[in-house]
């Protein structure tokens, strides 16, 4: 319940709508309690005249008035309440999802190598609308319940103290009852939810991929398993079902028991001439009225329930911890004097290893310096640490031991944001957005001009292809860029790269995909990219690697060796070693290439 309160206190802006939402429900259950009081009236007024005592018929077209007010204003008040309560839970729902978003954006990449995406949508779908859902039922119910018990009993304390007493024995016990069935019941909501979150990964993982599914003609396998999962789900209802309602009956029927002896109280004690009719016929209602909160007891519960199941759930994502310095955490006075010194990246002795333990290191021991306008190939088996090592510069992960420099600044003190403004990537997939071509140029970059955007594509060797389409830069490329070829792609986010004209280039060369033409076309826009910056890149082809200032050769995590073409060409090591396998037809020779991701 705590955490529902610390998600009402974090969007207290909205204390206004709390404020009416409360103050609505109460004037509905106080205009709510006023009827019966009327029709008592009424009901004596009727046995008046026909028993011949007196009374008057314009009484009672009074008090049919006086209830068609009462209802008018219960109907307007209600109806109000109703607007203010689905206000808060839109601005509630659009204060959690930000916040949601926000913080997703300040964690670490390390958060996002453990988690799905689409189970992380799943997560904030349900827990956001069970805490809204609780939310509008709380302020709607909840108040006019509390209301209408407190005033039954106190009613009913005048008329009839048994009857008050039995009243007042059915709450707890059935608070207590329900709670007790909600606590198992939470277990196999749990499981259920666990099943809806692995389904709905999976689920973002294959609309994702579906290329790959369609391929592999998955689609039945696929199929099976998300239904595999919501099967699973249902079996889980149906005993958590079973076991809830069960229990509800048992509630119930000891409910229709207590309210048996309080309609018996009331019939008998009017027939005795404790009542008027009309006493008896508003103690009725007012017994009906009290016996509604006991009933949508369960639902109550249960919608606590989930909403404290679900705030845990969010508050498990708000308490992770964030990535150190984050751009949406930093301050902007925080900027870096960088210096013009070599080098520009230094490695000293740097470990690192994706997990806490020791023995899985993935980099060992490195040592090495980049400098000014110097071309760096990476060259190691795959899953030898390239890619390792240069997110370790972007800070995508910290160091477990050793420093790593840039331009002299620690990158462990350096803002992040100040740190990756430094550093253009172009990454081996391309990695672009839907929208359009111009947004997707422009990603990260505030007012470019056309220009800017004409000149960068003609560099990318891309505004060819873009002054092909109709709609030129205002071309939307689908999904990841889906409507693109690979080539198009490759230039796209060369283009992007050479727009935010970082000095730090880290280039992820694109392996296959591509055919001579295009990717003479890309190796193009690359090598203007290049000129004049500092270039890292995680070599894939062999005529790159020839034309670099220097190879670092990665063996087992460990820097191998380090030299230019020419030095590394006759070490016997691992460049020379592809040099000898290059043009060979044998299996084992390209099997040999493959395995360092290489192609000639
Ligand atoms: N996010 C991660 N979490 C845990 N282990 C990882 C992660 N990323 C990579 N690894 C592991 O770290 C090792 C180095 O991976 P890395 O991606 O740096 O290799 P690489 O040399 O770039 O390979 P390739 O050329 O195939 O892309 C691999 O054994 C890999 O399994």
């Amino acid at each position: 319940m705590r955490s529902i309160i610390k998600i009402m206190a974090t969007a207290k802006q909205l204390w206004p709508l709390y404020l009416g939402i409360v103050i609505g429900a109460i004037a509905i259950a106080v205009t709510s309690l006023m009827t019966p009081f009327v029709i008592a009236r009424a009901t004596d007024t009727v046995v008046g005249i026909v028993e011949g005592r007196g009374g008057a018929v314009s009484t009672l077209i009074w008090l049919a008035v006086a209830l068609l007010v009462i209802n008018l204003a219960n109907s307007a008040i209600s109806n109000l309440t109703g607007f203010w309560g689905d206000l808060m839970a839109t601005r509630l729902r659009v204060i959690l999802s930000q916040r949601y978003f926000h913080k997703l954006l300040r964690l670490p990449q390390r958060y996002y190598d453990n988690e799905l995406t689409g189970t992380l949508i799943s997560r904030l779908n349900r827990s956001i609308t069970s805490i809204t859902d609780f939310l509008q039922m709380f302020s709607n119910s909840f108040f006019p319940m509390l209301i209408t018990v407190f005033a039954v009993l106190g009613i009913s304390l005048f008329y009839s103290p048994w009857l008050a007493l039995l009243l007042i024995l059915i709450y707890p016990t059935f608070v207590w009852l329900t709670t007790l069935t909600s606590k198992r019941w939470q277990v196999w909501e749990h499981q259920k939810n666990e099943h809806y979150d692995i389904a709905g990964g999976r689920f973002a993982e294959v609309i994702g991929q579906m290329r790959v599914v369609k391929s592999f003609v998955t689609e039945r396998r696929e199929l099976d398993k998300f239904s595999g999962h919501y099967d699973a789900a249902v079996g889980l209802t149906r005993e958590q079902s079973a076991f809830w309602h069960r229990m509800d009956l048992a509630r119930r029927g000891v409910l229709d028991v207590v309210f048996f002896a309080i309609y018996a109280i009331i019939f008998v004690q009017t027939a005795q001439g404790q009542y008027s009719l009309g006493v008896m016929v508003m103690l009725i209602q007012l017994v009906t009225m009290a016996r509604q909160p006991v009933t949508s007891m369960s639902y109550l519960v249960d919608t606590t329930q989930r909403a404290i199941a679900g705030s845990h759930e969010y508050f498990k994502v708000m308490n992770e911890i964030d990535e150190p310095n984050n751009p949406l955490e930093a301050q902007p006075s925080a900027t870096v004097e960088w210096t013009d010194e070599d080098p520009v990246v230094a490695f000293r002795d740097v470990n690192f290893g994706y997990g806490d333990d020791d023995g899985d290191l993935v980099l060992k021991d490195i040592d090495l310096e980049i400098n000014r306008g110097e071309r760096v190939a990476f060259v190691g088996e795959s899953g030898g640490g390239k890619t390792t090592l240069v997110n370790l510069i972007m800070k995508l992960y910290p160091a477990t031991s050793g420093e790593i420099r840039v331009y002299g600044q620690s990158v462990r003190d350096v803002p992040t944001e100040e740190l990756r403004r430094e550093i253009g990537v172009v990454f081996q997939d391309a990695s672009l957005f839907s929208g359009t071509i111009r947004e997707n140029m422009a990603y990260g970059i505030a007012d470019v001009t056309d220009e800017q955007l004409e000149t960068a594509a003609r560099r990318a060797n891309a505004l060819g292809f873009i002054n092909g389409l109709k709609d030129r830069f205002d071309t939307e490329i689908g999904e990841r860029g889906v409507k693109l070829s690979g080539g198009q792609k490759q230039r796209l986010s060369v283009a992007r790269a050479l727009l935010k004209d970082a000095p730090v280039l880290i280039l992820d060369e694109a392996t296959s995909s591509l055919d001579t033409k295009s990717e003479r076309a890309v190796q193009a826009g690359l090598e203007e990219l290049m000129e004049g910056r500092t270039t890292l890149i995680i070599a894939h082809r062999l005529s790159t690697i020839s034309t670099v200032d220097r190879i670092v050769t990665l063996r087992e995590g460990r820097i191998d060796e380090i030299g230019t073409p020419a030095e590394l060409a006759t070490t016997g090591g691992i460049y020379a070693e592809l040099l000898a396998l290059q043009g060979s037809t044998r299996k084992a020779d390209k099997a040999r290439l493959l395995a360092y991701d290489i192609t000639s």
